[in-house]
């Protein structure tokens, strides 16, 4: 399977009217229709490799060129090929001396990167006949280092740093794989309290999520003061003290004016303010995490940090407390292998990003291989869960009792079903038609 050569890489616009019912919307993203490039590459032994990269709605074109643009390196190349040499496989796609032009490793390309280099981890996995969590745990720790551009960030985390503490990993690895398919990986729900949700629905979604068992909940603030007071003692109310409530301001405060508001809301004692500034403000989310510190509330971001760079900055500043990588939003595994162990050795927590369009299908297995070969603890770990959209994928999550239970099926989860991709496609899918939007 692993001589498979890659003849064909094909990739769709896929959208999803989620902002009619303001799902997924925020202070700063108030009509998301959740989106994906959706990449499927063909091998001349009939395998396929399915990868994605999440979006929302405008603006997936353009990624959709991207990938358009990085297809001509992986078609005509063999499995075994890229698998040999990762790290230059990867360089090869982010270093390209033209293209790296609009970027590097940052933004529409990395998107793009993401979703090809996903579909590859998916076709590896699947030739290898295991979830992308095992083929992870699995693999002798060279190998794995040997998949990671080390390049920006040997000043936090050398190679042989990353070897000490796969190898370390190594103990009681067994014993937390087997937790793991049993109990499954701890996760919070974000469902409950989308900006746009009016209160009514909030009170029930809660109500209902804390009989099924969910002991975390985030909440999305930061348009208005009064409404995030008023919200976050509804959900106070109905969670109570003892359980576990996080507010996202994706990203819309100046750093003085974050820090005042959620001064504000520190009353309903959450774990963390997500996002509350620019993605790209180290300095200004370190101020922020130290001024906050007093009053016990973390700082988590990671959903739009671009790359292994700025999580290693974000590490070495001090400026957040919960490392929140994306499955999509960073170059694929390779690049979220490096931040996974560089967040190990700094000893920070690392709490995914998920929900989207396929976030959580794929991020699981990260966060599994997390704990079972990197982290070893599950102390102030959780990984986001999002109620959206997973009828439409081949191997969707399975959740029990507020918890990710290991994925069976080979390969990475990204795999959508034919009809869905085929009804979702912008402009021509059927959804579409008629739609205002369109
Ligand atoms: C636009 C997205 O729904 C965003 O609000 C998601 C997010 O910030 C989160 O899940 O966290
Ligand atoms: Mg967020």
């Amino acid at each position: 399977m692993l001589k498979a050569k890659i003849t064909r890489l094909s990739v769709s616009d896929v959208r999803f009217p989620t902002s009619l019912e303001q799902h997924g919307s925020d202070a700063m993203h108030t009509d998301p229709d959740y989106s994906v490039a959706y990449v499927v590459i063909e091998t001349d032994g009939g395998l396929k490799g399915y990868g994605l990269t999440f979006t929302l709605g405008k603006g997936t074109e353009i990624v959709v060129c991207a990938v358009e643009a990085l297809s001509a390196f992986v078609v005509g190349t063999c499995l075994e090929e890229i698998v040999s040499d990762f790290r230059a496989f990867y360089r090869l796609l982010t270093s390209d001396g033209q293209m790296r032009w609009i970027g590097p490793e940052k933004g529409v390309i990395q998107l793009a990167t993401a979703a090809v280099l996903n579909a590859v981890w998916d076709l590896w996995a699947r030739a290898e006949g295991k979830p992308l969590w095992k083929l992870l745990v699995d693999m002798d720790a060279k190998k794995l280092i040997s998949c990671i551009d080390f390049r920006y960030i040997t000043d936090a985390l050398t190679e042989q740093e990353a070897l000490d503490i796969l190898l370390k990993g190594q103990e009681g690895k067994r014993q937390r794989e087997e937790q793991m398919l049993k109990e499954g990986y701890p996760a919070y729900t974000t469902s409950c309290a989308w900006i746009g949700y009016p209160d009514q629905q909030l009170k029930q979604l809660c109500t209902e999520a804390l009989k099924d068992g969910w002991t975390r909940f985030k909440v999305k603030v930061g348009v208005d003061l009064q409404d995030d007071i008023r919200r976050c003692r509804l959900i106070r109310q109905i969670i109570g003290p003892s359980n576990t409530l996080m507010i996202d301001a994706n990203q819309r405060w100046d750093v003085g004016e974050a820090v005042t508001w959620v001064t504000s809301l520190a009353e309903f004692q959450p774990l963390w303010i997500e996002e509350p500034t620019s993605p790209d403000d180290i300095l200004g989310h370190a101020t922020i995490s130290k001024a906050l510190a007093p009053l016990g509330i973390g700082v988590a971001t990671g959903e739009q940090c671009h790359n292994r760079v700025m999580f290693k900055q974000l590490l070495q500043a001090s400026a957040l407390q919960f490392v929140q990588i994306d499955s999509c939003r960073l170059g694929s595994v390779n690049e979220n292998l490096a931040v996974l162990l560089m967040a190990c050795k700094f000893q920070v927590p690392v709490c995914p990003h998920a929900g989207g369009v396929g976030l959580c299908e794929l991020v699981q297995h990260l966060i599994l291989f997390d704990y079972i070969s990197v982290s070893a603890s599950l102390h102030n770990r959780m990984c986001e869960y999002v109620d959206h959209l997973h009828e439409h994928f081949k191997s969707p999550v399975e959740i029990q009792n507020a918890h990710y239970m290991p994925p069976k099926d080979p390969g990475y989860s990204t795999e959508m079903l034919e009809e869905s991709v085929l009804q979702h496609q912008y402009p021509q899918g059927d959804v579409w038609q008629g739609h205002p939007g369109c």
